[in-house]
């Protein structure tokens, strides 16, 4: 196409593309420097802008700056993380247990991201023969949320390694509202330029080419 009126303009274009392959999961880099209001208000407003199943908008978002509270969080990863280690084979068990997977008690700020699945229900288009489109909903507003952090110079980090039902009970979600993530939010030292489990050497990027099938799934499993 010649020109396309709707595109983004080149610099528009390209901050678009640095937020996305300059975003890193932030653990050990973050400051203790408090998260402004407006600033807080801007990420949740872009997470609040992701796309939703039927529009459902399933989530909620529990923001949590308590310390108090971020270290009973910060005991309960502590938990998950010792049980965890016993499920990597010995070789690779010291390794993990040696990898920096949280900042909960050094980010000032926590979001918790959760999922209302019985919001606007019980039938919503496009969840009926697929009935977990409501909680990826919510991930594409964690995503929204990472990427407007990363424009703003703010570190988001993911920490899944705690029992949600534990999250639950700290931050008194209701039994029926899904956990989907805590997030650890703040200004941070600086970015790494590559995944940290990359350079640890845990894992690599893997090719693109490898993933991509052309009309067909082609050839074995990308592993
Ligand atoms: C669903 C989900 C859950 C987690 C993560 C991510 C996602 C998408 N990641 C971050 C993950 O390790 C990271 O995204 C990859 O290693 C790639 O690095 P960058 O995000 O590109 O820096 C993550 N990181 C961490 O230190 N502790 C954790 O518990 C988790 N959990």
């Amino acid at each position: 196409m010649a020109h396309n009126q709707w595109a983004f303009t080149d610099s528009e274009r390209e901050a678009v593309y640095k937020a996305i392959f300059s975003r890193r999961d932030v653990r050990r880099e973050f400051l203790p420097e408090p998260v402004p209001e407006p600033v807080l208000r801007r990420l949740l407003a872009a997470a609040h802008h992701a796309p939703s199943v039927g529009f459902m908008q399933p989530w909620d978002f529990v923001v949590v700056r308590d310390r108090d509270t971020r270290a009973e969080i910060k005991a309960a990863f502590a938990q998950a993380h010792a049980e965890a280690a016993e499920q990597f084979d010995p070789a690779s068990r010291e390794t993990y247990r040696g990898l920096k997977l949280e900042g909960i008690l050094e980010a000032p700020l926590g979001i918790c991201v959760t999922c209302d699945r019985s919001r606007h229900g019980p039938v919503v288009i496009g969840r009926t023969a697929n009935p977990e489109m409501d909680l990826y909903s919510s991930v594409c507003a964690i995503q929204n949320l990472w990427l407007a952090a990363r424009a703003e110079g703010i570190g988001v980090g993911w920490v899944s390694i705690i029992h949600h039902q534990r999250l639950r009970e700290i931050l008194a979600i209701p039994e029926d509202i899904d956990v989907i993530a805590y997030l650890c939010v703040g200004y941070v030292r600086f970015f790494h330029e590559r995944p940290e489990l990359e350079s640890a050497g845990w894992l690599e990027r893997a090719a693109l080419d490898d993933l991509i099938h052309e009309e067909r799934w082609q050839g074995g499993q990308a592993r």
